[in-house]
């Protein structure tokens, strides 16, 4: 059936279409609330600061779970829940060993967590404990397959997760073959929370959409992970990485370069937001650690041009930095490989996308807009020998 035929709404009429689905409200949650006006925060009911400085990354991931906070039991539950659950299958392994060690991290990650969906019951049953188990177990092996990519493709060694400990301390420990000091930890830990959840962005949504057609888990998170992997969404982390490490090569003015890409009518990675109109609550938390890390570790030069990038952005356009933009200086500081970045975004926002799905799943309602045909509809059949 033709797409304007038999319809609730007459789209020939139909007077507006909303191009990137601006301001539309098409789901309900408990997950986040933004306020892009104030440049606030609240992660179900907790504001970001609050849970910057007193959360861990366990606690944000319980919480998005359960609508709640856990007590001592119920967190040392998640622990051990999320140490047993670190090890990926073999035949995942195997696959990360063997990929292009060319391939774009993000793409690997994709396709390892689309496998686990063999190796899992995807569909067993449609309790909120087994949704809520697949998210432990889905969160708990994204650092263990991001650092054994990583570790396989420069022919190291693969580091077994360990049977304790968090899930920032395993990650920087199957990273780089070397248990973290107290402050690294601490750093990552606080990057996971704050990545965690925000809202309809691009990747929920998608995550959310696919969960709609009563699909599972696996599919919604690999779908998320595609949507975060572009430079507009989760993928500017590393292009802001590129952009400052370019402005090294060059020996450029970072004020002058920036200025240049607004001439030629380029975007500034790192800066800009559907919903917020003020600084990102985020990028305020990550200006100052980008500060400290980066002159405790030699790299400041690095948050010295950010700043000015930063003051000519907001002097040229009036447009604020969002999360990736100085995370980038963070995570670069802790020796991370730029192209790493979105794959440490993705570790952390699992946790959001999957309370999504377990949100959705409890109310669904299949997503499906619809699209204005703006294409010719009566076209005369020429025969293949006739074009
Ligand atoms: C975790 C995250 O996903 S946070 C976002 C990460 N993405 C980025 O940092 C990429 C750079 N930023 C952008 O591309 C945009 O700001 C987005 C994609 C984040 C938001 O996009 P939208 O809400 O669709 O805004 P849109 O792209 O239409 O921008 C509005 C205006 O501001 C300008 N603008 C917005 N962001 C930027 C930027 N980073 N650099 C230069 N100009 C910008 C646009 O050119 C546009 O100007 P115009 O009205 O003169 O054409
Ligand atoms: O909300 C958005 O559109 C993008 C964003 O900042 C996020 O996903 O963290």
């Amino acid at each position: 059936m033709a797409e304007n035929v038999n319809t609730d709404i007459n789209l020939d009429e139909y007077p507006h279409i909303n191009k990137g689905l601006a301001g539309i409200v098409a789901f309900t949650t408990n997950k986040s609330f933004i306020d892009g006006q104030k440049g606030e925060l609240i992660y179900a009911g907790y504001d970001i600061d609050t849970l910057a400085e007193k959360a861990s990354f366990e606690e944000v991931c319980f919480l998005l779970w359960n609508d709640r906070l856990p007590n001592q039991s119920e967190l040392d539950e998640l622990n051990t829940k999320l140490q047993n659950s670190r090890s990926l299958p073999e035949p995942v392994l195997t696959y990360l060993k063997s990929t292009s060690k060319n391939a774009e991290p993000m793409a690997v990650l994709r396709t390892a967590i689309s496998m686990l969906g063999d190796f899992h019951e995807v569909q067993a049953d449609s309790s909120e404990e087994f949704r809520i188990n697949k998210a432990i177990s889905i969160t708990a092996k994204m650092p263990t397959i991001i650092a054994a990519f990583d570790r396989s493709r420069n022919d190291k060694n693969i580091v077994e997760p360990l049977d304790e400990k968090s899930t920032a301390y395993n990650f920087l420990y199957m990273l780089n073959d070397e248990e973290p000091g107290e402050q690294a930890e601490k750093t990552m830990d606080l990057c996971l929370i704050l990545h965690a959840e925000h809202g309809m962005n691009a990747s929920t949504f998608t995550n959310r959409a696919i969960c709609s057609t009563e699909s599972d888990m696996y599919s919604s998170v690999t779908g998320a992970i595609g949507a975060l992997k572009g430079p507009l969404h989760g993928g500017a982390n590393q292009q802001v990485m590129n952009m400052l490490l370019d402005i090294d090569e060059k020996d450029a003015d970072p004020v002058e370069y920036v200025k240049g890409r607004l001439e030629r009518k380029e975007k500034v990675m790192g800066f800009g937001h559907r919903v917020y109109k003020t600084m990102d609550p985020r990028a305020r938390i990550l200006r100052s650690m980008s500060k400290k890390l980066s002159e405790e570790t030699g790299h400041k030069e690095l948050n010295k041009w950010s700043e000015a990038i930063l003051r000519t952005m907001k002097d040229e356009k009036d447009i604020d930095p969002n999360v990736d933009f100085f995370s980038a200086t963070v995570y670069y500081s802790m020796g991370i490989k730029p192209d790493l970045f979105t794959c440490i975004f993705s570790m952390s926002r699992v946790s959001g996308w999957t309370g999504h799905y377990i949100e959705q799943a409890e109310n669904n309602r299949l997503v499906r807009p619809r699209a204005l045909f703006i294409g010719d509809k009566h076209r005369d059949w020429v025969p293949l020998e006739e074009r």
